[in-house]
């Protein structure tokens, strides 16, 4: 039966029920049971089918993959960002399309077309229609999911992603996968023009496995026999499995070292791991556009000025990006693993020093994950090494909160998450573990615990008011994603994109 709401909030209301809640988490996690694997992609085929489409439509997407543990979404937004310089001098590619995950401020975020989020209206139309062709396909027996004919939320958003740049003509679709690589959802294109591989590294353990071995296995998921594949260093367990990975299959595999060209061009922030990224975005933007005809000649010795000028204005949102306030500087990044909270508090670290004074702020905000707790230390070491004074506490506060947004409303529409403990929010114990241990690491820093990021904003505005004139707090707001981007959100004090 059609849905008869088909507005961009119903579509998100509805697409919220796609969210596995967390007693099922829990009960599979106590029984020991996986996320499918080779079943779960079985299942994907069968709905592109059930949609309307087979794997080889998507070849008419001439899709760009990108797999790794950390700087996945960066390399994708180089790629989509070198891509529209083209577009604007020359025409083409003619559509651009971009799927990453997560969202920081609104669902619609993920799939962009020319590098633009799509808009609300767009959003519902694809949304809708998936919607009723699975409605429409649906066989009996119900099939075994908690959500009867449709997918988990992350695979339903794949749908609709094939679904909408499929309609609109897309020319050219850059895919950030979701988790791994071999089952991602993603994983049904057959023949990406490249594919990239990206800084690897520990991550979601409970599925890839515990070893960089293992989650590099996955990873090598993503490349097809007939498509180039890149990657940049990586440990060498890691390099090991993705070149043997790459022989089985046949693919010709190429490990970048950063690329000389980058010299000079302003990528931001202007660290190592970023001109890894980079690298790799360029091998990626010169393949394509080389297969479209929009690349005559590759020049070992310069990039051209459309790859410059794509580096170096590519916006990629709550990712080490800073904002001005009266008398807070907010510097927000939403690293959420050990690794990149190391190069994270590194970036921040180098932003205030020499420079920026006033009293330090830390929120910091992961979701009953009780594990990050060995995330703190780095972060307190790092801050600690730029300190003059010895005796100075690596943040002055240090506040630990929820990723529920507001306080009296609650979660906006599009962070409602369904899969974390509903009572974890109201007994913050993630939170008080936390704190203890940072009280325990930095025993002169004020720590507090509240219940939502407008409390951890309003408090270190609270800071800045008590601060002397002149003074202005250096606001660190990191951990996840969910925070940077219901962070965001307040401090822009609009839904707009
Ligand atoms: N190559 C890298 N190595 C280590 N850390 C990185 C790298 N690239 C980015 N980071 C850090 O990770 C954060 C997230 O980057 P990005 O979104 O590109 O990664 P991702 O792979 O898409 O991860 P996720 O989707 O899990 O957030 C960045 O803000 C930065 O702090």
């Amino acid at each position: 039966m059609a849905s008869t709401s088909r507005t961009y909030n119903d579509a998100i209301d509805k697409l919220n029920e796609l969210q596995t809640p967390f007693a099922v988490i829990e009960a599979r996690r106590k029984a020991g049971i996986l996320p499918d694997s080779v079943l779960g992609i079985a299942k994907m085929r069968a709905y592109l089918t059930r949609i309307g489409y087979t794997p080889a439509d998507l070849d008419r997407l001439n899709i760009v993959h990108v797999a790794g543990t950390k700087g996945k979404g960066s390399t994708c937004a180089f790629v989509d960002s070198i891509f529209s310089q083209y577009q604007q001098r020359h025409g083409g590619p003619r559509k651009t399309g971009l799927f990453t995950s997560p969202h920081l401020m609104a669902v619609r975020e993920r799939i962009r077309i020319d590098s633009k989020p799509i808009s609300e209206e767009l959003f519902a139309k694809y949304f809708f229609e998936v919607w009723d062709r699975l409605e429409e396909s649906r066989e009996a027996p119900e099939e075994d999911t908690p959500f009867g004919s449709k997918p988990v939320y992350a695979r339903y958003l794949t749908l609709v992603s094939w679904h909408a740049f499929l309609q609109e003509g897309v020319e050219v679709a850059v895919y950030e996968t979701g988790i791994g690589g071999e089952y991602d959802s993603t994983n049904l294109v057959s023949s990406p023009v490249a594919s990239g591989i990206s800084t690897l590294g520990i991550d979601h353990v409970a599925i890839l496995g515990d070893t960089v071995e293992k989650i590099a296995w996955h990873k090598a998921g993503i490349m097809k026999m007939g498509s180039p594949a890149f990657t940049i260093e990586q440990l060498p367990g890691a390099a090991e499995v993705l070149m043997n990975r790459a022989k089985e299959k046949e693919v010709n595999l190429r490990a970048l070292k950063i690329d000389p060209r980058l010299e000079g061009v302003k990528i931001r922030p202007n660290a190592v791991f970023q001109k890894k990224n980079a690298t790799l975005a360029i091998a990626l933007a010169e393949t394509v556009l080389t297969k479209l005809g929009l690349l005559k000649e590759v020049s070992e010795s310069k990039l051209p000025q459309e790859f410059i000028d794509g580096l170096e204005k590519c916006v990629f949102r709550g990712r080490c990006e800073v904002k001005e306030e009266k008398n807070v500087t907010w510097h927000l990044d939403g690293a959420h693993t050990a690794d990149s909270l190391k190069m994270s508090s590194k970036w921040f670290a180098s932003e205030i020093t020499g420079r920026r004074t006033g009293p330090r702020v830390m929120i910091f905000n992961q979701q009953g994950r009780i594990e990050a707790i060995d995330f703190l230390q780095p972060i307190s070491t790092t801050l600690q090494s730029i300190n003059e004074d010895h005796d100075r506490p690596a943040f002055d506060h240090v506040v630990f909160c929820t990723n529920v947004t507001y306080s009296q409303t609650g979660y906006k529409r599009d962070f409602v998450n369904n899969t974390i403990d509903p009572s974890e929010i109201d007994k913050l114990t993630v939170q008080h573990a936390f704190a203890e241990k940072w009280a325990a690491i930095d025993p002169k820093a004020k720590v507090v615990v509240l219940p939502t990021i407008e409390d951890a904003l309003n408090y270190a505005r609270g800071v800045a008011g008590a601060s002397p004139e002149g003074e202005v707090v250096q606001a660190y707001v990191t951990g996840s994603l969910h925070l940077v981007g219901g962070a965001l959100g307040i401090l822009e004090e609009t839904d707009a994109l």
